[in-house]
């Protein structure tokens, strides 16, 4: 496999499909044996991950293909549990990549932390010293994370918020700081935790709480897409623009529309070893910052007819800390990626969203979603009731011809066939 353009993909074997994605990111036998094995994460890395363990959890890990980023191929890990995301997002990049793929952006990697400051009888006087202190303040904090400041990152501004809230009055502190190639939450909090009793001693307010905003706004990857009309027909453009005005107009259809973006986001976040919870509560903030839930991305047409697409959502993924460097299939995932930077992976990730987002408008408005999801999910039950290789195949065309992709008819398929 020399580009991350393979036609067919899908229907090799498992062992095949390792051996091409091994030979486009030069994994070892030792890397291919960590994917393969569901038991590498073994007892005792399971124990220091988290607490009170009592066995492991397995999810598939597969690939989206077929994806050019910024000029450069890529072979994607994806970990989900839900079927027909990875064909999708496969699907979407295919059409992606017929105009040279997707181009991506990122606005570093610049973390807030809070600082809750109470109890102030003058809060717009406290923020004037807070910001007279402003030097001192990132001297002290950056003093906390050495090697952080050794390489480029660090504390870079202090922020001052007066918010009217339920307890009065409180002014809060953002320290903004880039934390370079790591997610940072362990960075941004200590710095918070160790600044507090200073900014209690020059403001004589009452600090509680001291915590990173998982509302990254400061650290937002961003990804662009033509897809030129004659791939997708122009009927299929203008149905694009009217599932896409749908979702910018009610925020019940943008939830699901942005569910349909995290479906691509949320697998490679998993599968890198990075946070989810922190990218789905960013994603959702963000797209509510307008005082509006709107989608995370936006669909329009160009001069030329063609479908023009955009995703912009925060992106608090690193390379370094959080299990990225302890889980062992995480770090293969890492390599397959070639990313070095935490900002790559933030652009690659970004552009995943876009394009599942794509894969998934174009399903919606044209055929309907279900042809192309039930059938997939209809190889799931047919598993699910214990059918494999032919017998399997047969039981998923017939529920699939029959429009009946249920459980309890793949186990009544089972049972004739089987007799
Ligand atoms: C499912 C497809 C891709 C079928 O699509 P199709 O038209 O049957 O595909 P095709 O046979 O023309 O194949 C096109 C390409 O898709 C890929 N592909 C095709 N089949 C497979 C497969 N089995 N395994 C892996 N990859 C596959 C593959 O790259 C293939 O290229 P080829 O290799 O043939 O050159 C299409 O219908 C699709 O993109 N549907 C969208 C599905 C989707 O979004 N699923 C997410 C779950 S639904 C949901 O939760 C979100 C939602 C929908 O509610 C969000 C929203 O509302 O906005
Ligand atoms: N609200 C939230 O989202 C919260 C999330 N978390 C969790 O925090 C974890 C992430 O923590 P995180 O702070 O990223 O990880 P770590 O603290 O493990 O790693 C970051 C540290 O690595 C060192 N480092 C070495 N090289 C680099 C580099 N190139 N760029 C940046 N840092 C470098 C830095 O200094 P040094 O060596 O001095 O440490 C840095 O502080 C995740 O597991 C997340 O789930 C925790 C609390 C809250």
């Amino acid at each position: 496999m020399k580009t991350s353009s393979y036609s067919g993909f899908y229907k090799l074997s498992t062992e095949k499909r390792l051996d091409e994605v091994g030979e486009f990111s030069n994994l070892t036998d030792e890397e291919k044996n960590l994917l393969r094995d569901p038991a590498s994460v073994n007892e005792e890395i399971a124990d220091h991950m988290v607490e009170n363990v009592i066995g492991r959890f397995t999810l598939p890990l597969g690939v989206g293909i077929n994806f050019v980023i910024n000029g450069k191929d890529y072979v994607v890990p994806m970990v989900t549990e839900e079927p027909s995301v990875i064909a999708a997002t496969s699907n979407a990049a295919k059409m992606a990549r017929e105009n040279n793929g997707f181009f991506a952006s990122y606005t570093g990697s610049i973390m807030i932390s809070q600082i809750q400051i109470t109890n102030l009888t003058n809060p717009s006087y406290a923020a004037i010293v807070i910001q007279e202190h402003r030097d001192e303040i990132i001297r002290r904090c950056n003093e906390q994370d050495p090697v952080l400041v050794k390489f480029g990152g660090g504390v870079e501004d202090v922020e001052t918020r007066i918010i009217d809230t339920l307890a009065g009055k409180m002014l809060i502190v953002h320290l903004k700081v880039n934390t370079l190639d790591a997610m940072g939450a362990n960075a941004v909090n200590t710095m918070a935790e160790y600044i507090a009793p200073y900014l209690e001693e020059i403001t004589e307010g009452t600090v509680y709480l001291r915590i990173l905003s998982n509302l990254a706004m400061h650290r937002l990857a961003r990804s662009r897409v033509i897809i030129k009309k004659d791939i997708l027909g122009e009927k299929a453009v203008d149905s694009i623009l009217q599932a896409y005005a749908f979702a910018e107009a009610d925020p019940f259809r943008a939830a699901t529309h942005n569910k349909g973006i995290m479906n691509g986001i949320v697998p490679v976040v998993l599968a890198t070893g990075n946070d989810t919870r922190a990218i789905e509560s960013g994603a959702h903030a963000y797209a509510s910052i307008t005082g509006r839930y709107l989608p995370l991305t936006t669909w329009e047409k160009n001069a030329n007819g063609d479908l023009v697409g955009t995703i912009e959502i925060p992106m608090a993924v690193g390379l370094v800390g959080g299990a990225t460097k302890v889980h062992p299939q995480a770090k293969v995932a890492v390599k397959m990626l070639g990313v070095e930077k935490a900002s790559d992976l933030a652009m690659i990730i970004a552009s995943v969203g876009l394009a599942q987002n794509l894969a998934a408008l174009k399903a919606l408005a044209t055929e309907g979603i279900q042809r192309g999801h039930m059938s997939l999910h209809a190889r799931n039950l047919a598993t699910t009731v214990g059918a494999k290789g032919e017998l399997l195949d047969k039981i998923v065309s017939k529920m699939i011809k029959e429009k009946k992709v249920r459980m309890e008819y793949a186990q009544e398929l089972f049972n004739q066939y089987s007799k």
